[in-house]
């Protein structure tokens, strides 16, 4: 891959994003590499002076590693020597080159996109089990969990981001084509549009989940007003689009539709008994819970318009993700199958038997109940979660281990002692990425909260400890619910990543406990 000097500067004039440009090599100069990292600079690159922790020394490690051109917003004296760039915006600037530089993978893909504050990872995986079930070993994920580049399985690698960079976003895309991949599966957060990670990127399909309050705070979203606007964009960078109808906001969402794309290319679902505050609106297509029980659930999806229909993906499904929440999922990722052209035939036995870890996984403990670990970590998610447990296990106490993290999502205090104090019968309050905040203190906080005094709380501030003993408190009349840290195998505390065994295995220690123990 190589990108031209003089190539950089058209684009950059063409986004009206140069503010200046001082060229010391011949313009058909090539750049072979492209880096926003010093330490990944080899050859005559393209380097990229970004970030809140960008120090201009990392210019000068750029430049001895071999990059010849800098993109900045303001130039350097490290940089003297190299042809400079300076732009407007470096991260829209570094969005717009990376697609160059990529050649544009995402014209040689199907590119699915999934916003939402909650159901993204979910609706994702979904899709990826329904499109693999047609085009085996062609599709490609970009998730929370993992990124799928390539069929193999050195070509599957853990994200640590949900959206990230538009520099790695494109060279993951490449990749992605370049072994094959037709079809790529994507969540995009809210944080990808305010820091430009994906500037200028069209999707096949974009989804608008939902959204509640949430990534608010510093390092995220400054208002809500803010968090609700870049998770629209999704939506006006999309060919073909899809909306909840029933999510908050949702005339606003629509109208963010609307001004790229023709009512005719947007798709509206909501469940069976949803009337829409928009009347003349049409809802395209209905979902209806058939049957559920604790393992997997069922559920018919209706086309009710003559778009709809032309998709062919009605008809009766099956979940092994239960939860009623995970049917709105699954009709989102049945419609995006549909619009990439894949119908029922193939939709109803990809989705079936899709599992995500972290995600409504449970297991039965003789003696001790039932356990469900669950990511659910914020206000709507634990409250779908607990009212869907509740409703499910109506005669059994309803035990909830939690933590809330430190230095963001403020707000989660309060709200998880809202939902505690209306569904849980014990609270066992734990750690959960303290950061640099004291865990005990954010336990406190959240205890402090609540008002409800029929519901117990113990605070046990290891979380394994904690999983433990609300384990061993619990009978075959439980339900224990370990939530807001999924499928996570670590802590943040203080700056640095401490490992942590996981939700999931903590319990089939305990589990192993008392096998001995018999
Ligand atoms: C607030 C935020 O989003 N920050 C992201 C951003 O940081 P930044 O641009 O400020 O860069 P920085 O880390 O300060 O580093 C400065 C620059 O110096 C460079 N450097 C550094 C050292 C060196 O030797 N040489 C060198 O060149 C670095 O490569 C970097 O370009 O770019 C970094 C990658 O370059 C990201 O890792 C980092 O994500 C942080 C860790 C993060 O946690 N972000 C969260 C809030 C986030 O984005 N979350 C969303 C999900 C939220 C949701 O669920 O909706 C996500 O998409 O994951
Ligand atoms: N449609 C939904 N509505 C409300 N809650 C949901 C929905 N889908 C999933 N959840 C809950 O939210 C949790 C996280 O789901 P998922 O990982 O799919 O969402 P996400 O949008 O990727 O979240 P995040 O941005 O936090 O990674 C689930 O474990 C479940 O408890």
């Amino acid at each position: 891959m190589a990108l031209s000097l003089n190539a950089c500067i058209l684009l950059l004039k063409e986004h009206h994003l140069l503010k200046s440009s001082a060229v010391q090599n011949d313009l058909n100069t090539d750049m072979t590499g492209i880096a926003y990292d010093s330490r990944k600079v080899s050859g005559p690159s393209l380097f990229f002076c970004k970030g809140e922790k960008f120090r201009p020394i990392y210019l000068s490690m750029a430049k001895d590693n071999g990059a010849i051109t800098y993109v900045a917003e303001k130039p350097y004296v490290e940089g003297n020597g190299m042809n400079a760039l300076i732009v407007v915006n470096v991260t829209k600037a570094m969005a717009i080159l990376a697609a160059a530089f990529y050649d544009y993978p995402q014209d040689d893909m199907t590119v699915i996109a999934y916003t939402g504050t909650k159901g993204k990872t979910t609706s994702a995986y979904f899709t990826y089990g329904i499109l693999n079930q047609a085009h085996p070993k062609h599709v490609a994920l970009l998730s929370t969990i993992e990124r799928i580049v390539g069929p193999n399985a050195d070509q599957r690698f853990p994200s640590t981001l949900t959206t990230p960079e538009s520099l790695d976003l494109f060279h993951e895309m490449r990749e992605a084509v370049d072994n094959g991949m037709t079809h790529l599966v994507m969540e995009v957060s809210s944080q990808a549009y305010l820091r430009n990670r994906v500037f200028g990127l069209t999707y096949d399909v974009g989804f608008f989940l939902n959204i509640t309050p949430d990534h608010i705070g510093r390092n995220e979203h400054p208002s809500f007003a803010n968090y609700l606007h870049n998770k629209m964009q999704v939506l006006v960078n999309a060919r073909k689009v899809v909306i909840n109808a029933e999510t908050e906001h949702f005339a606003e969402v629509y109208a963010a539709a609307t001004t790229t794309t023709y009512p005719e290319s947007i798709y509206l679902f909501a469940s069976a008994g949803f009337k829409p505050a928009q009347a003349d609106l049409d809802i395209d297509f209905r979902y209806e819970s058939l049957s559920s029980d604790t393992s997997r659930s069922q559920f018919k999806l209706v086309p009710v318009t003559d778009k709809a229909a032309a998709l062919n993906v009605g008809g009766q499904y099956k979940l092994a993700l239960i939860g009623d929440f995970n049917e709105s999922n699954a009709t989102a990722a049945i419609i995006g199958a549909g619009l990439a052209g894949v119908d029922a035939s193939k939709a109803v036995p990809g989705i079936e038997n899709v599992k995500i870890p972290g995600r409504m996984e449970h297991v039965a403990l003789p003696g001790h109940g039932t356990v469900y670990v669950d990511f659910a970590h914020n206000y709507g998610s634990l409250k779908a979660l607990l009212h869907f447990l509740r409703a499910e296990y109506p005669k059994h106490k309803l035990n909830v281990v939690i933590g809330a993290p430190g230095d963001k999502g403020i707000s989660r205090r309060p709200d998880f002692a809202k939902v505690l104090d209306e569904y849980a019968d014990t609270a066992y309050l734990t750690t959960d990425d303290p950061g640099y905040e004291d865990p005990a203190a954010i336990c406190a906080e959240i205890q402090a909260a609540m008002k409800n005094p029929a519901v117990k709380v113990e605070t046990i501030l290891d979380r394994e400890t904690a999983i433990q003993a609300a384990l061993a408190a619990a009978d075959d009349t439980t339900v224990t619910a370990v939530v807001a840290k999924g499928e996570e195998r670590r802590q943040l505390v203080r700056g640095l990543r401490q490992p942590y065994v996981g939700d999931m295995p903590a319990v089939q220690h305990y589990a192993e406990q008392l096998k001995v123990g018999e």
